[in-house]
C-alpha cells in the first residue's frame, strides 16, 4: 500500500481545466519531484492534498484511506510555500510551534517537538527572533521547520527554493536530500528548476498540459525521455534537435546536414518514419567522421566548453565538451561531429512521443 495515492484526480475552475485525470502514488519515505512550467498546476495539486482545496473528480488516499472528509490539520500533511509565509506577529518558535498546537500537543511536547527541528535546520539561535529579524535562508529554514515539526507522514514543498538567492539555493539542494530522508516523510517536492528536481528526486512526475506526460527517476527522464516536451525540459544547453526520416537502404540510418548517421539496428521496424532526431549537446563528438560543421562560437562555462556548431546545409546544433579536453577547436576551423549512441533520441514527428529502437 503506498503512503499517497492520487486517483483519476481533476480540477476545474468553471470551464477552466487545470488538470484532469491525474494518477500517482508515492512511497513511505519518498521523494517525488512535481515539475512542469508555470501555471501547469503544481500548487494546486498540494493544496488539494493539504485539504485547503477540493478536487473536482477523483480522490487522494493516504495510507490507504480516501481523505476527501478528513480535515487539513488532521491529514497528517505538512507543507511549506515559495513565499515562507511566516505569520508575521509570532517569532519563529512560535511560528514552528503552530502545527503541533494544531495536533492538539501539551506545551512540553510542543517545546521538545520545536526544539528537535531547530536543532536539525540549524536555526536553534533565532528562535526568539520575529521574522522580519530574519534572514531569508533563515525564514526559509523557519518554514521547513514548521512543516517538519508535528511530523507529518507527508510533507509538500512547493518550490522552497525560488525566492532564495543562487549561493542558498545551491547549499540547500546539496543539504535537503539528507534533512528530507532524516525526517522520514514522504515528500512531494514542487520546482520548475530541472537541476534541483534532479538533485533531490526519487522519481520526478513531469506535468504538462492537465496531465503526467512521465513520472521516472532522474536517470530514466534524462536519458530515456517519454516525448520531445520532456527531452527539453532537462538539460541546459537544451537538447540539439532535427527533422529527418528513418531510411533503411544499406543499413538503418538518418541523413543529418546532408550525411548519414547510423541508427541501432532495432530502428529498422520504422522505415520511413519522419522523426525528430534529438541529442544532447555533450553526447556529440568532435574528431575525424560524422558531419561537416564550421565552428562558429566557443563559450567556456565552468568545466563544460559550449560550441555553436553549423553544417553547410544550415544545421546549427551545439556541442557541450569537458573544458579540459585537448581537442577543443578555434572559432572558425572546419571539423567533424558524430553522436553517441545512448545520447540520441527519436520523436515521431506528429506526436513527439519518443520511438523505442
Ligand atoms: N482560484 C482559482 N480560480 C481560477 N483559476 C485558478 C485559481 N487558482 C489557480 N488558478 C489557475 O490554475 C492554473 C494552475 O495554477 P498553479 O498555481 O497550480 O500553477 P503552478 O504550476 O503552481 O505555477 P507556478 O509554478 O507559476 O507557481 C493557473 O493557470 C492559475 O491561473
Amino acid at each position: 500500500m503506498s503512503q499517497l495515492a492520487i486517483k483519476s484526480l481533476a480540477k476545474t475552475y468553471g470551464s477552466f481545466k487545470v488538470f484532469d485525470g491525474l494518477n500517482l502514488s508515492a512511497e513511505a519515505g519518498e521523494i517525488v519531484v512535481i515539475f512542469g512550467g508555470s501555471g501547469t498546476g503544481k500548487t494546486i495539486l498540494l493544496r488539494l492534498i493539504a485539504g485547503v482545496e477540493e478536487p473536482t473528480a477523483g480522490a487522494i488516499e493516504i495510507a490507504g484511506h480516501d481523505v476527501s472528509d478528513i480535515a487539513p490539520e488532521h491529514r497528517g500533511v505538512g507543507m511549506a510555500f515559495q513565499n515562507f509565509a511566516l505569520f508575521p506577529h509570532m517569532n519563529a518558535s512560535e511560528n514552528i510551534a503552530t502545527p503541533l498546537r494544531a495536533a492538539g500537543a501539551d506545551e512540553s511536547k510542543v517545546a521538545a517537538g520545536v526544539a528537535k527541528v531547530a536543532k536539525l535546520l540549524k536555526i536553534d539561535h533565532v528562535l526568539n527572533h520575529s521574522p522580519r529579524e530574519l534572514s531569508n535562508g533563515q525564514k526559509q529554514r523557519t518554514a521547513l521547520a514548521r512543516a517538519l515539526a508535528a511530523s507529518p507522514k507527508i510533507l509538500l514543498l512547493d518550490d522552497p527554493l525560488r525566492n532564495v538567492d543562487a549561493k542558498l539555493r545551491f547549499e540547500m539542494r546539496l543539504e535537503l536530500p539528507r534533512l528530507l530522508r532524516q525526517s522520514g516523510a514522504t515528500v512531494l517536492y514542487v520546482t520548475q528548476d530541472y537541476k534541483e528536481a534532479m538533485a533531490l528526486a526519487d522519481r520526478i512526475a513531469v506535468l504538462a498540459n492537465g496531465q503526467f506526460v512521465q513520472t521516472a527517476s532522474p536517470e530514466d527522464i534524462y536519458m530515456r525521455p517519454a516525448t520531445l516536451g520532456v527531452a527539453r525540459l532537462f538539460g541546459d544547453p537544451s537538447i540539439n534537435t532535427a527533422e529527418t526520416v528513418i531510411e533503411t537502404q544499406g543499413g538503418t540510418h538518418v541523413v543529418l546536414g546532408g550525411t548519414r548517421v547510423p541508427l541501432a539496428d532495432s530502428y529498422r521496424g520504422f522505415a520511413g518514419r519522419e522523426v525528430i532526431f534529438g541529442v544532447r549537446p555533450e553526447s556529440v563528438t568532435i574528431g575525424s567522421e560524422g558531419v561537416e560543421a564550421e565552428v562558429i562560437a566557443v563559450t567556456p562555462l565552468n568545466e563544460r566548453t559550449v560550441l555553436l556548431l553549423q553544417n553547410p546545409n544550415g544545421w546549427e546544433f551545439l556541442a557541450s565538451l569537458p573544458s579540459t579536453a585537448s581537442n577543443i577547436p578555434e572559432a572558425g576551423s572546419k571539423v567533424r561531429a558524430s553522436f553517441a549512441a545512448a545520447g540520441t533520441h527519436l520523436f515521431d514527428r506528429q506526436t513527439g512521443e519518443r520511438l523505442d529502437g
